[in-house]
């Protein structure tokens, strides 16, 4: 009710800000939804009303699920990989139907209400669209080919919901939402300042940036850097299976009748949030303003290097049990320099995901196109070009997700509009180029691979035999 309470006041808030700069309400022609993804909501058909709290995408408490699942899988094979061939993800505690199996395991209301048939699920879109259509009245229980592609439910070439993938899962298929296209009518805004305006598009963030930054032909790749960083690169209407950690997901598809464009996915759960964690528990930083002038301040990390693992590791690792390091600390390392391996750390993390997808595309990019809260940082974007030897191009307008979904909104009710065209605040976009060595790059590169090394299983490694026991001796 949080999330359904804070987008009806931005909607308010907006509509007023609109009419303060001169344009009226009635002048909006329709509405499109981006939105944070795999997050998990589950309501009652009846009331309306959640069941329990949404699990949000970070939250790691389906870890103990993921290990029951692997127990699942024929031959002994705990082989999280066993699925991508029907869904193109690995087995981990970030998808929805990860999180839908925990609330159904570990919350009664949840279980009953799935057996009797009166739970419904969705990921934030899908919540948001009920209960701005309706709720238990009307509201229209509908979501996307992209947000669907992130439950490990859907089946990644059909585009349908799989009895398979969903009997693996134990999951009841009357609890989900109808999937649609990204660019086409759901249904209307039933109350507010906005009412009976139509939502004409649905895409998750993540794919919104990629249409965004008019990433629409195969090759074309985007980075954006928030809370996570997440890259995709568009691989046109083929799914290419990634060998090397990358996820297989739905780019877009605009229109019911358009052909659907795949991405390969490199996702980073802590980008931006390292920061966040220096300020709220370490004190480091009181705001994100101090992020380069500290950083700026010393030449380099002195050699310190921050694996920001605080819920396992994504793309390409798949390691539920890695957790945070941050090693070289040495008597001369000050806040300056953590702050400033905090940056590299972001940056080592794209060139872990640009590798694979050099690896799986077989053609390296040229050119990396970014955006995001963290792309303000002029100091970020310089480390990011020199930490992978690669061109990096800022996005004119900062808020590419929102951008995306108004153009994949625009696109469903007005088929002529062409998405590739030209935006009206679009010019050349700054470029940041390397400015250092190969040979200090791959050197870099190798450290971090150490301290990558130290992160990984830390959860379920145990000592060495020699150790454990001095360690019980004492
Ligand atoms: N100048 C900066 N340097 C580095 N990181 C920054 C800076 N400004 C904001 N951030 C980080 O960017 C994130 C916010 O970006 P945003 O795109 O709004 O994220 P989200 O969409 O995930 O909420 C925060 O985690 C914050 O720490
Ligand atoms: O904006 P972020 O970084 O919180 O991204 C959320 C993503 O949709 C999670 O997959």
């Amino acid at each position: 009710m949080a999330i359904v309470n804070t987008v009806n006041e931005c909607i308010t808030g907006a509509c007023k800000k609109l009419v303060a700069v001169g344009g009226k309400v009635e002048e909006i022609i329709t509405i499109g939804i981006t939105n944070q993804r795999e997050s998990t909501v589950v309501w009652d058909r009846n009331s309306g009303q959640p069941l329990v709290n949404a699990i949000i995408w970070l939250d790691n408490r389906t870890t103990s699920t993921v290990e029951e699942l692997l127990e699942t899988i024929p031959n002994n094979a705990r082989n999280i990989n066993y699925l991508r061939p029907l869904c193109g993800l690995p087995l981990s505690p970030y998808f929805s139907g990860v999180k839908l199996r925990w609330l159904r395991d570990n919350v009664p209301v949840v279980s009953q209400a799935m057996e009797k048939g009166t739970a419904m699920f969705g990921t934030i879109d899908t919540w948001l669209m009920y209960n701005l259509t309706g709720g238990k009245d009307c509201g229209v229980h509908k979501t996307d080919v992209t947000n669907a592609s992130r439950t490990m439910l859907m089946n990644i070439e059909t585009l349908q919901w799989d009895a398979n993938l969903l009997k693996f899962f134990g999951l009841p298929k009357t609890i989900l939402p109808e999937i649609c296209s990204s660019s086409e009518f759901y249904g209307s805004i039933a109350q507010g300042v906005l009412q009976g305006i139509g939502i004409t598009s649905v895409l998750g963030d993540q794919q919104a940036a990629l249409v965004g930054q008019q990433c629409l032909a195969k090759g074309q790749a985007k980075a954006t850097y928030g809370t996570g960083c997440f890259l995709l690169y568009n691989t046109g209407p083929s799914i290419v299976h990634s060998t090397h950690g990358l996820l297989t997901t739905v780019g877009y598809q605009l229109g019911r009748k358009a052909v659907p464009f795949y991405a390969l996915e490199g996702s980073v759960s802590i980008a931006g949030a390292a920061f966040n964690w220096l300020r709220d528990n370490m004190n480091l930083i009181q705001n994100s303003g101090q992020i380069e002038t500290m950083a700026s301040t010393v030449d380099n990390s002195l050699d310190v290097y921050f694996v920001p693992a605080f819920n396992g590791l994504y793309a390409p690792y798949w390691n539920q049990d890695a957790r945070g390091v941050i090693c070289g600390l040495s008597e001369e390392t000050t806040s300056e320099h953590i702050v400033r391996a905090t940056l590299e750390a972001v940056c080592f993390q794209v060139r872990d995901i640009l590798d694979s997808m050099h690896k799986d595309c077989k053609i390296p990019l040229a050119k990396l196109m970014v955006d995001g809260g963290m792309t303000v940082n002029n100091l970020f974007l310089q480390l990011q070009s020199d930490l992978v030897g690669i061109q990096v191009l800022r996005a004119k307008i900062a808020e590419t997700t929102a951008l995306g979904a108004a153009m994949a909104a625009y696109k469903a009710v007005e088929n002529r509009y062409q998405m590739e065209a030209p935006l009206s605040k679009s010019g050349p976009r700054e470029a940041i180029k390397p400015s250092i060595s190969a040979t200090d790059r791959n050197l870099r590169y190798q450290k971090w691979k150490m301290a990558i090394d130290r992160s990984l299983n830390w959860e379920t490694s145990t000592l060495p035999q020699g150790e454990r026991e001095a360690f019980d001796g004492a």
